[in-house]
């Protein structure tokens, strides 16, 4: 990799992204860390971590996936937004943000098929997704073994999970996030509904393309009814193979199409949502393995169907020469930067000034305390 300053790229041009102006285009994506605590709350590293990320003035940053229920989850140490203790801890956090006069978004979550249905048997929650159709054989023996099996959530309980994203977007606004991301990628409870691997109902919420977006559509309206559209982004992974998703008579592009297209339909009629973040297929890799079949993977239909601003994501440090083609190629595209902005506190002014990256160490990823989260060394 050839390090080059890239201050002169339109990654460093502002953007305004929904209410905001941003300073640059460089975008810390969610990033899910297990370092909070058992009530899941962030803690004062927390406070810190975030501090780090958003010390360039004007960066705009996604909080770790964070759960809109207790029955959204069953992931220990992940962090949620639905008890006052919560609201509370985040408000330190986006207190922090803020000083630095930088912006944060939460990421709204739900595991749906993803948790596992002995930790919701625990909790005394059911396991439930868009229909009866486990992950992976072992998924099913150990909900059988447990007495928690996968079922399909009704059609009230889909209304009243509905609401649960509207409530835990209220709940961001009032801790003072500056807006929420929905999670509908990745495979998670959004994602179940809107593939047809996942999802088999044959009610309104599933079938054709058109009912199985119902969901996330009903989402998209129930947030921005409560916080406003410009305060709103959404984040689809159409390539994504994570957690069962794909399949082989799967058609990315007529499926995430069709929902950009109800999304631009939205923002034609005034309500815009503040931007679209997309998952790139592996960057590097010439095509994606969908089921057995094998088709190339790229972002380029969503820039069609959507007018607004794109953050992608995915393996963007590998290679500057393809950071500066994405973010030229048009005035609405924002990067994320996921393992590097781990690794580099202050990786905005790292590319800006074309510094030397610290490497990020995997090992601590996840849930060791300081170590691999808060001690990075800033640039000298
Ligand atoms: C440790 C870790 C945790 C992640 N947690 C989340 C998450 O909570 N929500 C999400 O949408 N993506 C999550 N991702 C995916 C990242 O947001 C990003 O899309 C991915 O790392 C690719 O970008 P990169 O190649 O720059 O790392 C995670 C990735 C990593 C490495």
């Amino acid at each position: 990799m050839t390090i080059q300053p890239l201050a002169d790229t339109n990654l460093f041009k502002p953007i305004q992204v929904g209410r905001y102006q941003l300073q640059h285009r460089v975008v810390l994506p969610p990033l899910t860390r297990y370092r909070n605590d058992t009530d899941q709350a962030p803690t004062e590293l927390a406070v810190e971590y975030y501090g780090q990320r958003s010390s360039k003035v004007g960066t705009l940053l996604v909080t770790e996936a964070t759960f809109i229920s207790a029955a959204a989850g069953g992931y220990d140490l992940a962090p949620g937004i639905w008890s006052g203790k919560q609201v509370t801890q985040w408000n330190r956090v986006f207190n922090k943000v803020h000083e630095n006069k930088s912006f944060i978004f939460v990421q709204l979550w739900h595991l749906g098929r993803a948790s596992k249905p002995d930790g919701l048997k625990a909790r005394g929650l059911p396991y439930v997704s868009s229909s009866a159709n486990y992950i992976t054989d072992e998924d099913k023996q150990l909900a059988k073994k447990v007495g928690n099996e996968l079922r399909a959530l009704t059609v009230d309980e889909i209304k009243q999970t509905v609401k649960d994203y509207a409530q835990a977007a209220a709940n961001a606004i009032k801790a003072g996030a500056d807006g929420v991301e929905i999670h509908g990628a990745n495979g998670y409870l959004p994602d179940q509904f809107i593939q047809s691997t996942s999802n088999t109902r044959t009610d309104q919420y599933g079938g054709s393309v058109e009912n199985r977006v119902r969901f996330v559509l009903e989402i998209v309206d129930a947030i921005v009814a409560e916080v406003g559209a410009d305060r709103t982004g959404i984040r689809l992974s159409p390539w994504g193979l994570i957690a069962g998703m794909g399949g082989a008579a799967y058609n990315p592009e007529e499926t995430f199409g069709y929902l950009l297209e109800q999304l631009e339909k939205r923002a034609q009629e005034g309500k815009r949502l503040a931007y679209i973040h997309l998952v790139e297929p592996r960057y590097g890799r010439e095509s994606m393995h969908i089921g057995s079949g094998v088709v190339p993977g790229d972002n380029a239909f969503a820039f069609e169907k959507w007018t607004g601003v794109v953050i992608r994501a995915g393996a963007y440090h590998e290679d500057y020469n393809h950071i500066k083609g994405h973010v030229n190629q048009n005035d609405r595209s924002l990067i994320a930067f996921g393992r590097t902005f781990i690794a580099n506190p202050d990786l905005p002014e790292r590319l800006e000034k074309g510094w030397e990256l610290n490497q990020y160490n995997r090992d601590d990823f996840y849930g060791v305390g300081a170590k691999g989260y808060t001690d990075y060394p800033f640039h000298k």
